[in-house]
């Protein structure tokens, strides 16, 4: 095989500021790219990186030369920058991938937490960074690329935050700019668009990286991992901000958009090969002085079901120039929670129940329940839910992540199963799906064969913990039917996402494989390929240099 051998140059030296914590400085390889000699030489002399530079069979790809050391927990590389403008070359596979497997998974996340020397404070506030795996014939080609903002490009070239970010927020030099300021957030201008959560490739085969602020889609080249500009929705709907994680299928996109002045969401759909949204319908919140939060909501085949967390958008804590324990979100137990089920074809809402408090980033997949003739009497909708516990985002802060010391501090989740009854009952029910001590009580980052989505399903991929553990440390295998999971653990290494994909022709709903990418606790890293229905090990494949933790991914088959 014409490959390269990593092997022997995964050399990784940490700057000495970083040995000593992240206080100072965390970055790493920071500031070169594909050509660019001189800057790179001037980032090596300040930074005393080393850097290999090696022939691929492909292209000429620049590698970090990262001096292997045994990297203290607190500097574990997945949350550590990586910037890597440019990156590709192929890795030794170990073990065999299937030869079916014909495509790209593309993973998003914040890749870079610092600018200059100001580190920023939460995972979610990092700067985009792409994340490519190319199956073919056997091989595995990966890439790794900065997505080009207009934040990133804007902090770069600035030399500091210039737009919203999760928690971070642009310091100003005097009250007139902050209050100039406060002016764009009405107009969305000052929020950002580091569109750092996810990727999903349309109907149409446009492939769109997406965060929370609807200005932050910005479509991209899967192959050269490119940033190719703004994906502008052509319609009016307007609106600032939307559901990081639409529902996407090759003949539409639904999503929801949070409207913060008359406290609601709206339903929204749009055709491939448009920009344009259309309203399917609107729900109006039953609680609180603003809508929940909704990172993510779930759909059956007829219905779409817009959560109403008691967590919810606060303006007073998206006015505030320092973060707040909930960021730009605040709990409100007293205005309840709600599932409200929406008729996909009509906008009309079938029900609308009050069910326990519940905190989720992420529902896992919705379902109609029949009785014996057919008719639906239930709708079942199961998330990754956080004990009802917000305690979780303020977990996700980098000074956390980076001070694990063998203490268990991840707060405990389960597989939340709501049950919403259609017979008129005003509320529903939330269980837990299996014990979640069959997962080690951490829950979250999950996927499914897409081909079950909206439909009754038996198997789940998600991260769970093995104790004691700050952070989700296992790809788990879930199965509803048995209420069992399997796990899969590497001492130290933290994985991201277990993203599924079906063989083509598959029967069963689990033949396929799950893709996630490792990153150790030695500074190195390497992608994982496990048997979707064993859930063993069947490739692995060390990368030149270890990867900071990402977020979500997708699938791009090859034609
Ligand atoms: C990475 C991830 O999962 C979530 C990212 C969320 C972001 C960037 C949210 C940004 C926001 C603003 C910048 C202002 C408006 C509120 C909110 C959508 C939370
Ligand atoms: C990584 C994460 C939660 C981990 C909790 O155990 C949430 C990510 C949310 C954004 O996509
Ligand atoms: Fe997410």
């Amino acid at each position: 095989m014409d490959s390269l051998s990593f092997s022997g140059i995964c050399r990784y030296r940490v700057s000495p500021s970083t040995r000593l914590g992240f206080d100072q400085s965390n970055h790493i390889n920071d500031g070169f790219s594909l050509g660019n000699k001189a800057s790179f030489d001037r980032k090596q002399d300040r930074q005393g990186l080393a850097i290999t530079r090696v022939a691929s069979p492909l292209k000429r790809a620049i590698v970090p030369s990262l001096e292997k050391e045994t990297v203290p927990d607190q500097n574990h590389v997945a949350w550590t920058s990586v910037r890597q403008e440019r990156w590709e070359g192929e890795l030794v596979v170990q073990g065999e991938i299937p030869l079916w497997l014909k495509g790209t998974y593309l993973r998003n996340g914040p890749g870079i937490w610092h600018i200059e020397d100001y580190n920023f404070r939460h995972l979610f506030d990092g700067y985009a960074t792409l994340v490519k795996l190319h199956f073919e014939n056997g091989r595995l080609i990966a890439g790794h690329r900065q997505i080009e903002s207009e934040a990133y490009k804007a902090a770069r070239k600035n030399k500091k935050i210039c737009f919203r970010e999760f928690s971070e927020v642009p310091k100003h030099e005097n009250f007139m700019a902050y209050v100039g300021d406060l002016a764009k957030l009405f107009s969305g201008a000052s929020l950002t668009d580091n569109a750092n959560t996810g990727v999903v490739k349309l109907g149409d085969g446009r492939v769109v990286c997406l965060t929370e602020t609807q200005k932050g889609s910005l479509v991209i080249d899967p192959n050269s991992l490119e940033t190719l500009g703004r994906f502008e929705y052509s319609d009016s709907l307007g609106g600032l901000i939307h559901s990081a994680h639409p529902i996407v299928t090759d003949s539409e996109f639904l999503t929801l958009l949070p409207d913060l002045l008359n406290p609601g969401y709206l339903v929204v759909r749009m055709e491939p090969g448009t920009n344009e949204r259309k309203v399917i319908g609107r729900v109006n919140c039953r609680g609180g002085p603003a809508p929940g939060w909704v990172h993510s909501f779930p759909v059956t085949e007829h219905y779409v079901i817009v959560p109403e967390m008691p967590l919810r958008y606060s303006a007073q804590n998206l006015l505030k120039a320092q973060p707040t324990p909930l960021y730009k979100f605040k709990w409100h137990p007293e205005s309840k929670a709600f599932l409200h089920v929406m008729c996909k074809a009509s906008g009309k809402i079938v029900t609308s129940v009050e069910v326990p408090l519940f905190v989720t980033f992420h529902f896992i997949n919705a379902y109609e329940e029949e009785d014996e003739d057919g008719r639906v009497t239930a709708i079942i909708a199961d998330c990754c839910e956080h004990n009802a516990d917000a305690a979780i985002l303020d977990q996700l802060r980098l000074q956390n992540l980076r001070s694990f010391n063998g203490q268990d501090m991840l707060p405990d989740a389960r597989v939340g199963r709501f049950t919403i009854p259609l017979d008129g009952s005003p509320f529903g029910k939330l269980e837990s799906a299996l014990d979640p001590d069959e997962h080690g009580r951490g829950m979250d980052m999950c996927s499914i064969n897409p081909a079950n989505l909206g439909k009754k399903y038996r198997y789940a991929y998600a991260c769970g913990a093995q104790r004691p553990c700050h952070f989700p440390n296992t790809l788990t295998k879930l199965n509803f039917a048995k209420k069992k999971a399997k796990n899969w653990h590497d001492e130290g290494a933290v994985p991201s996402e277990p993203f599924f994909v079906a063989r083509p022709g598959a029967t069963e709903e689990d033949d396929g494989v799950v893709i996630s990418l490792i990153s150790e606790k030695n500074g190195s890293g390497y992608a994982l390929l496990l048997d979707g229905s064993t859930f063993e090990e069947i490739a692995r494949a060390k990368l030149p240099y270890g990867l900071p933790y990402g977020l979500h991914g997708c699938w791009v088959p090859k034609k």
